[in-house]
């Protein structure tokens, strides 16, 4: 069913037409006709985009932390730690400034944008909070759905890659219990990596990550990349790829906008809505 309301019978009219292939979209109205919310999720007009129209992919690119594994809580609490001792709190405006980008770069954000940079410099920081997440890092589990579909994808010959601002000692303690997912993987492209000049927003990391499939470069246009955070968004977009957000639910939602869509677990992605191979229970 398609429900459609908005400023007038015109608009809805014309959203009707536009979306008349879409037989399961219900959108319910807010005060600003360009955006509607479609259960919880506030959505803009822009990202309503029929599934049908999706670009079919080919290639597959995941970021990591927040992503595959819950390690930005690591990050958080860390963090959180580190400010009480200058008596400041840490927000989720802050955290969303700083996730995906390399450690310097988010390090760097951190003490500017607290102010305690005459304090601490963004070097120390990193000396400091290195001691808490080598305990942390090797305790990182999977995110829900994840594994199933890393694993569909592979089974059905889609290559997929890891694109990841961690650098390589970090990476290998995060996925230290999780080996034979990542070998799945046809490579992994770190923050460290003499190619990524620049962390996320620069689309560096997911041009590198593009141009080492067999067969690379592939066209960005037929590259979907999965990520968490607002940076890495900018970074997908950057490269001209397609992009589906899997935000914390504390993110602001201004900070969703940029993506092609938005789930609020792995576990909701349909990979036919990309042209990608269905999963068996979908299909059947
Ligand atoms: O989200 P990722 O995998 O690019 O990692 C970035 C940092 O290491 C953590 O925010
Ligand atoms: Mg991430």
């Amino acid at each position: 069913m398609l429900q459609v309301c908005g400023p007038n019978a015109a608009f809805q009219g014309t959203i009707r037409y536009l979306f008349r292939p879409c037989p399961h979209l219900i959108l319910t109205p807010q005060s600003s006709p360009l955006f509607f919310t479609c259960g919880s999720r506030k959505i803009g007009l822009s990202k309503m985009v029929n599934p049908a129209c999706r670009p079919h992919v080919t290639h597959v690119i995941f970021d990591m932390d927040g992503l595959l594994l819950d390690t930005e809580k690591f990050y958080t609490e860390v963090q959180e730690i580190i400010l009480s001792r200058y008596n400041k709190t840490f927000d989720w405006s802050l955290k969303a400034k700083m996730m995906g980008k390399k450690a310097i770069e988010a390090a760097r954000v951190f003490v500017e944008e607290t102010g305690i940079s005459d304090s601490l410099t963004a070097e120390d920081f990193l000396v400091e909070r290195e001691a808490m997440l080598q305990t942390m890092f090797p305790t990182s589990e999977l995110m829900p759905g994840a594994s199933q579909l890393v694993r569909h994808l592979h089974a059905n010959g889609i290559p997929i890659c890891v694109a990841t601002g961690s650098h390589k000692r970090h990476f290998d303690l995060k996925t230290q219990r999780h080996r034979e997912l990542f070998s799945l993987m046809h490579h992994v492209v770190l923050g460290d990596d003499p190619e990524v000049k620049q962390g996320k927003p620069s689309p560096d990391i997911f041009l590198a990550a593009a141009k080492r499939f067999e067969g690379g470069p592939i066209d960005p246009r037929k590259v979907l990349v999965f990520e968490d955070a607002p940076s890495g968004v900018g970074a997908a977009r950057n490269a001209g790829m397609s992009v589906v957000m899997v935000p914390d639910p504390r993110l602001d939602s201004a900070h969703r906008e940029a993506a092609d869509q938005i789930l609020s677990s792995l576990l909701e992605f349909n990979p036919a809505d990309w042209g990608l191979p269905p999963f068996q229970d979908l299909a059947s």
